[in-house]
């Protein structure tokens, strides 16, 4: 069943305490997927270790952090030191700041290499991101499914695929009151790549 038709406005998820707009098709799937040979090449992938309660991981996928000024960027007792936006990268900021008329610094990608790459249950409420931040996440690739939780009334859960070309934007009282995370997945998916989009005070 597709709940979401094929439209060009975004539709507001029904979560209380949040406020979470969805777009399936920001970039049409001949885009998308230009964007995620380009990108899937030219970002600099690495995987950094994680410290979680004194013991080093390995993180379960590959991260990149690009942004306009050096202000690194600092979660799960990692910190980033961002390159400089390149042509593709700078394109897709500036079609998402045009969409939502909202302007970002920097831009982290994630790469889920299979689907026993994830990313835990978190809020982006690191406090470089300011207060309510607004954060755009643009998913390219695979499609994997997105899980919102409440913090603290557990009756409020939420779960979206997100396929490629698809925007999600979270702002407004989102990460003071959700969780988000993406799962590990036993079904054989291929690489997804995401790009959240992010004002680094
Ligand atoms: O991959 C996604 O869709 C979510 C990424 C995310 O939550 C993050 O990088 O903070
Ligand atoms: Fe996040």
């Amino acid at each position: 069943m597709n709940l979401f038709p094929q439209s060009n406005e975004f539709i507001k998820l029904p979560l209380k305490n949040a406020n979470v707009l969805y777009l399936e098709q920001f970039y049409n799937s001949e885009t998308s997927n230009f964007l995620f040979n380009t990108l899937r090449k030219e970002i600099q992938w690495q995987q950094d270790n994680i410290k979680l309660f004194g013991k080093t991981y390995k993180q379960p996928r590959l991260t990149a952090l690009y942004a306009e000024n050096e202000k690194p960027y600092s979660y799960s007792n990692i910190t980033m030191y961002p390159e400089s936006f390149f042509k593709e990268l700078e394109q897709v900021k500036s079609d998402i700041e045009e969409k939502i008329a909202h302007k970002f610094t920097t831009c982290l990608a994630n790469l889920y290499r299979t689907g026993n790459d994830s990313n835990g249950w978190h809020s982006d409420n690191e406090k470089e991101l300011g207060h309510n931040p607004v954060i755009a996440s643009l998913s390219l690739g695979a499609t994997r499914s997105f899980q919102l939780k409440h913090k603290t009334d557990s009756s409020q859960r939420f779960n979206i695929e997100l396929p490629s070309g698809s925007l999600l934007i979270m702002k407004g009282t989102t990460q003071e009151f959700w969780k988000h995370q993406i799962p590990k997945t036993k079904k054989h998916v291929g690489e997804r790549i995401n790009l959240t989009f992010r004002t680094i005070l």
